[in-house]
């Protein structure tokens, strides 16, 4: 379990990041974290990973209090690991394969077991067909699908995912909406901060909404996104299925299929 408790940060004196955050990050397998630039979710993810220190409130792990020594820490890290919006700052080496084995090398984890991980993760991204091109010579998009490769060998508890679709193409995109959907579906607990508005009503089933460090709003995506005057205050819109929805009276559906399949129907009812 992944939460934090009344939760305050401040990166100068008296101008608080973030205020009196209350959040549980296993109420939903994928939880979305929206708001303004600047609300203070990056910071928040500085403060889950231990890399900033609460000045009151806590971060819990595993139902504790986070410890912040170096052993902790680093135990932390292997549970919960980020991957942040750009990959060139996470990944070092020119050969795929070493660049994600990196961290598990780093642990000693014995040669079979990485080989076997490292195609895993690699297959899930759907990284087999330029594993072995140079990393510099990689798209953007094909970079962030190696960072979550590396990420994912670690077979953490949580992953944390800083903007998953900026930079993407449409195909892109919807390539990492599935390898997002697989991973939740092994069973892990995926938080994603975006500015993507529709990704996260169509993939998170639990989303915090935060205005200037604070909470403003909480719940399914449906709770959340059906509030346009939060929304509003939040400095964020409906995603375009919600507003075919509020605005046409269309039903409310979690995807642009179900939407189509309930047009066609009721063009053939007619
Ligand atoms: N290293 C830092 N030093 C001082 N202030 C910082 C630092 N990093 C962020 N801040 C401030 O903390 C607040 C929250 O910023 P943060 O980057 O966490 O927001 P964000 O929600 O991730 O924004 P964005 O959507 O633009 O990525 C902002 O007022 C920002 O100026």
């Amino acid at each position: 379990m992944l939460a934090t408790e009344a939760l305050c940060f401040s990166w100068q004196q008296d101008q608080p990041a973030l205020c009196d955050l209350t959040l549980d990050f296993s109420r939903g397998r994928v939880t979305g974290l929206i708001g303004a630039n600047g609300c203070g979710k990056s910071t928040l993810f500085m403060n889950l990973l231990g890399l900033q220190k609460p000045q009151s409130g806590r971060v819990l792990w595993r139902g504790k209090p986070l410890e912040y020594d170096k052993r902790s820490l680093l135990a932390l890290r292997q549970q919960l690991v980020m991957v942040f919006q750009e990959p060139d700052h996470q990944l070092f080496y020119t050969d795929i394969d070493s660049d994600i084995a990196f961290a598990l090398r780093n642990l000693g984890v014995d040669e079979a077991v990485i080989q076997a991980r490292l195609d895993q993760a690699l297959a899930l991204v759907g990284g087999n067909g330029f594993r072995h091109r140079p990393i510099q010579y990689l798209s953007h998009g094909q970079k962030k699908r190696v960072a979550i490769a590396g990420a994912l060998v670690m077979q953490s508890d949580y992953l944390l995912l800083d903007e998953p679709t900026a930079g993407l193409d449409p195909q892109g995109r919807e390539a990492m909406i599935g390898i997002i959907q697989r991973i939740a579906a092994q069973g892990r607990h995926v938080v994603i901060a975006s500015h993507d508005i529709d990704l996260i009503y169509h993939i998170c089933d639990y989303i915090y909404v935060m205005a200037q460090g604070r909470l403003l709003a909480q719940g399914s995506e449906r709770e959340v996104f059906l509030q346009t005057s939060m929304l509003a205050r939040a400095g964020l819109s409906q995603p375009w299925l919600v507003k075919a929805h509020t605005r046409l009276g269309m039903p409310l559906v979690k995807t642009e299929r179900e939407l189509f399949a309930y047009s066609e129907q009721s063009r053939e009812t007619v």
